[in-house]
């Protein structure tokens, strides 16, 4: 049997997509999700395994024009996985009239040297009627070698791109161990379910504000459980009404979302605390960025 191994990147403006559809080709959540644009701030790798083929892919921040620090941060990473990838995905979100953000994607990727595959995701929120004009528009425009229309969410045609992006990886051996997954730490991993939570229950109030940090990582032999502490960053003072809620309402919620994530990750019960501390301006703080792995 003919083995075939490389990396994929998924690309695109925030909020296509690829974080669902990577996490629902590993069958495990390895990159979180959310309704907000730019959730992901950092390169994931998840592992494919199948029979014959490895896939490493990497999930890159969405693409978008930098403006201050962190979105520069964001940007570099994008170069950085885009470059060592075999073939791009570049994902549109077909719910959304097509925008001067996929226009930017598009003219970003055509400068690497790399064959990318135009995935329309979301179709199963276009009307049947409004399929084949969605994608004429993006086949005119973009004039990409293949188009897939797929559903990240409900798994439409997923099987279908699997099997279409295979035959663009080189043969060879495999190059990633046969339980590896993502080389994300767990701690890592840890901060960025607390930090979904956050995203998930406090909608458009807190958008981008908030940034999570673990300061301890235990784990407790005799009653086997997991004892977590993480510090919950805001930028104002004022937020911190907002992450706790009316008699902490809020930041209970927040809690006891993050530790049924984290007892599902980490397969055993976890006791989290949650600290909310305010770190003036900390997207513009490179310092800062280092020391929440976003650097
Ligand atoms: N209906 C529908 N919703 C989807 C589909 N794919 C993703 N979504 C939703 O779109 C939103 C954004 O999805 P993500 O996977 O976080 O998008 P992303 O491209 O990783 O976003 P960034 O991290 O901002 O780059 C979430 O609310 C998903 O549930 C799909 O095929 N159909």
């Amino acid at each position: 049997m003919t083995k075939r191994c490389g990396y994929i990147a998924l690309a695109g403006r925030p909020n296509a997509g690829k974080s669902t559809f990577l996490n629902a080709v590993l069958g495990e959540k390895v990159s979180i999700v959310s309704d907000k644009p730019q959730t992901t701030r950092n390169r994931i790798l998840g592992v494919y395994h199948g029979d014959d083929l490895q896939i490493g892919f990497f999930d890159l921040p969405g693409i978008h024009k930098p403006n201050h620090a962190m979105n520069r941060v964001m940007m570099r990473l994008v170069n950085q996985g885009v470059g060592d990838a075999d073939l791009i995905l570049h994902f549109i979100d077909v719910s959304v009239p097509l925008g001067s953000g996929d226009r930017f994607v598009h003219e970003m990727l055509g400068k690497l040297d790399i064959p990318i595959i135009v995935v329309a995701n979301k179709m199963d929120l276009v009307n049947k009627s409004k399929v084949l004009p969605t994608l004429d528009t993006i086949h005119k425009e973009f004039q990409p070698k293949e188009l897939i229309p797929i559903s990240a969410k409900t798994g439409d045609n997923r099987d279908h791109l699997m099997s279409i992006i295979a035959s663009y990886l080189p043969e060879g051996e495999f190059l990633f161990q046969d339980d590896m997954l993502t080389d994300q730490p767990i701690r890592f991993m840890a901060q960025e379910l607390i930090r979904e939570k956050i995203l998930h229950y406090t909608r458009e109030e807190l958008p981008h504000a908030a940034a999570v940090a673990i300061e301890s990582f235990q784990y407790d032999e005799a009653r086997e459980t997991y004892e977590i502490g993480a510090v919950i960053y805001i930028e104002k003072a004022s937020q911190r009404r907002i992450v706790l809620g009316q008699q902490g309402s809020m930041i209970s919620k927040i809690r006891r979302g993050a530790q049924r994530s984290l007892h599902e990750l980490l397969k055993k019960p976890v006791e989290l605390d949650l600290f909310v501390k305010v770190s003036e301006n900390w997207r513009n703080n490179d310092r800062f960025l280092g020391e929440i792995n976003l650097k």
